[in-house]
């Protein structure tokens, strides 16, 4: 089995701070983050805004993220080696399952998770007074803290979208019933959009890290090629441009990608399920599929900093997301071959259902 340890390189041999403490400075810290929680609470928003990088798909619609993720959060005083893990739901098809296993498999070997959860949308009396001593954290985020708790880590909560809560001082009172059902390791509320909460964070993270020299070059942002990043973009403007239409039945591949000397160019594949979903991406005249290619390009230039000539082509490729076979094809690990999940047996069965991640 392998881990996110085991696919990080050796130590780089060194850190951008110096990890020793005998001159008396602090010692370099560095080690491993996961990014938990229910889909759509804000895991790829926090992830880019840390890096300030646009490195993880962060939508509107839950479940964007499919696979496991490393981003590379590197300072003078510590290196966090960041998992960002697609959200936890109860899962229903192949692809699903896949993703689900994928956030499980993403916290187990790391040094701190941090368990997000959205602040809630509290509810209001008849007399339109706030009901902030009636609400309690849904079954879907109790469900994913009971899966996340047996790998014995410790878990900081992290209370997301906080620019979206009513009153500032509905925060105690959220905290204390997030307390009651996990002893948390800390609480940070945070908004990733305006950046606030991001510096207590930071000192919650560094301080949960144990001593030791960075795994990564200082300048490396992701464990991830350019090609993988290309088509991640990729799928980012599809799912903001056609989301509702077709959000979890398509998925892109790379046919080529060629760094030449003033450019790069890429050749990639927009998979869909159904004839009619090829329908949808092209668009009236091509209108669709044009803007798609454009604001991908202009996303993956932003990345990479070069200049990028985009080819898309659309293709049918039926049932892909039930059959894992198709799944391996499409650069996703079967689910079959995948390891077991190491999690209390029953727990999984006792997920929400939730159809595709809405909602608590
Ligand atoms: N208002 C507000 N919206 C946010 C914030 N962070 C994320 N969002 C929005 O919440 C939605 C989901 O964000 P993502 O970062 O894709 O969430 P995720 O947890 O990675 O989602 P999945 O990959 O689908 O599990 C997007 O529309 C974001 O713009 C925030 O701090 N404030």
């Amino acid at each position: 089995m392998t881990d996110v340890k085991d696919e990080a390189p050796a130590s780089s041999g060194g850190s951008p701070g110096g990890s020793s403490s005998a001159d008396g400075q602090q010692a370099f810290r560095s080690g491993f983050v996961a990014l938990c929680g229910r889909p759509n609470v804000g895991k790829s928003t926090l992830l880019n805004a840390l890096l300030g990088e646009e490195l993880a798909v962060a939508t509107a619609l839950p479940q964007t993220t499919r696979e496991r993720m490393l981003g590379i959060w590197t300072s003078p005083r510590f290196q966090a080696v960041l998992v960002d893990t697609p959200g936890i739901h109860k899962p229903k098809s192949a692809l699903n399952k896949y993703m689900v296993e994928e956030a499980v498999r993403g916290a187990r070997d790391v040094d701190v998770i941090l368990m997000l959860a959205e602040v809630p949308r509290v509810p209001r009396g008849k007399d339109g007074h706030a009901l902030i001593q009636e609400w309690e954290p849904g079954p879907g985020a109790k469900a994913a803290v009971e899966l996340l708790a047996p790998l014995g880590k410790p878990m900081v909560l992290v209370l997301t979208k906080c620019d979206l809560l009513g009153e500032r001082d509905w925060l105690l009172p959220i905290i204390q019933r997030w307390q009651a059902i996990h002893a948390f390791a800390g609480v940070v509320p945070v908004s990733a959009v305006q950046g606030r909460g991001l510096e207590a964070l930071r000192e919650e993270v560094e301080g949960a890290l144990p001593e030791g020299p960075a795994y990564y070059a200082d300048d490396q942002l992701s464990d991830r090629s350019m090609r993988w990043h290309a088509s991640e973009l990729i799928r980012a403007e599809l799912f903001e441009r056609l989301g509702q239409e077709l959000p979890y039945s398509s998925a892109v591949t790379i046919r080529e990608f060629k760094e030449l000397r003033e450019r790069d160019r890429i050749e990639a594949t927009i998979h869909v399920e159904r004839p009619s979903q090829k329908g949808i991406v092209i668009g009236a005249k091509g209108k669709s599929i044009k803007a798609i290619s454009i604001g991908a390009r202009k996303r993956i230039e932003q990345l990479t900093g070069r200049r990028c000539e985009l080819f898309l082509e659309v293709r049918v490729t039926a049932k892909w997301t039930k059959d894992p076979r198709k799944l391996e094809d499409l650069g996703y690990r079967a689910a079959e071959a995948a390891p077991e999940l190491d999690v209390q047996p029953g727990v999984l069965p006792e997920l929400q259902s939730d159809p595709e991640g809405q909602g608590e």
